[in-house]
């Protein structure tokens, strides 16, 4: 039964069945192969300047040293957050590699992937080992997730200085997202935004998927979200197919 939408139009109220909740978007069902022979990729996606690009470069320093990782970027006309990471040395610039996407970035992590497959592949060549690629979406807005052919698990990064209504009001990254991490809780008395409301909001819209609250200017070593991650490349070790 689709849900209903009402407005009023004239002075009078009118009511439109709604085909499509956002809320109710379960994860797209396609999943890539489990090959041991390739690293485990993890999606950060998330709106404009919630903190992805911080969030990579503080994981590539707490884990670049424990595991063999790598880098794609997606910006739309520039390889700013590329650069950004290159001129941080979070990396060897050789392990990071730009996918300028010409377009809405959703369309390049969940429409289209090629480009960021090709892109795995350039850094899988050079670095037969790697254990983990992060792919960074271009900042988007909160229907924006990575197709399950691209990422094997997705953080979606979300920040206060949006407001404290954005987990309520859903949508796919929100509500299906392997994670949801709510960054720069440091501002959050300087933008008047409620933690207790916002993390009540977004346990309630992803029911048992876990939330993180975090804050890179207090700690800038990412902590909880690279223990997460840890944790994901531990499964992944555990549940590859052997290639023979
Ligand atoms: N106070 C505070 N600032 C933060 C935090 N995390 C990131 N920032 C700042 O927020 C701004 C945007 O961060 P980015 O990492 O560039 O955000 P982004 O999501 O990659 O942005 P786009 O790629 O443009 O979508 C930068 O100035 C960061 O230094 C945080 O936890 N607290």
């Amino acid at each position: 039964m689709p849900a209903e939408h009402a407005h009023e139009h004239a002075g009078a109220t009118h009511r439109h069945p709604v085909d499509f909740d956002p809320t109710a978007a379960g994860p797209d069902p396609f999943s890539a192969e489990r090959r041991a022979d390739r690293p485990l990729r993890i999606g950060i996606g998330g709106p404009v300047g919630s903190g992805k690009t911080a969030l990579t470069a503080a994981l590539c320093r707490t884990l670049g040293a424990e595991t063999e990782l790598a880098v794609v970027t997606n910006d739309i006309y520039t390889t700013e957050d590329a650069d950004f990471l290159r001129r941080a040395a979070v990396l060897d610039t050789s392990r990071i590699e730009a996918v300028q996407t010409g377009a809405c970035p959703h369309t390049a992590i969940r429409d289209d992937i090629t480009a960021n497959l090709d892109a795995v592949e350039r850094l899988q060549r050079v670095h037969p080992g790697l254990e983990l690629v992060l792919v960074e979406s271009g900042g988007d807005n909160l229907t924006a997730v990575f197709s399950r052919g691209l990422a094997d698990a997705q953080i979606f990064v979300v920040d206060v200085a949006g407001g404290d209504k954005v987990p309520r009001k859903g949508g796919p990254g929100v509500t299906t997202a392997d994670l949801l991490v709510i960054n720069k809780v440091d501002l959050a008395e300087r933008v008047g935004a409620d933690m207790s409301v916002m993390c009540a909001d977004a346990h309630r819209m992803r029911g048992d998927l876990p939330v993180i609250t975090q804050s890179l200017t207090d700690d800038p070593s990412a902590g909880d979200t690279a223990n997460w991650v840890r944790q994901r490349l531990a499964e992944w070790s555990r549940s590859t197919e052997p290639v023979v």
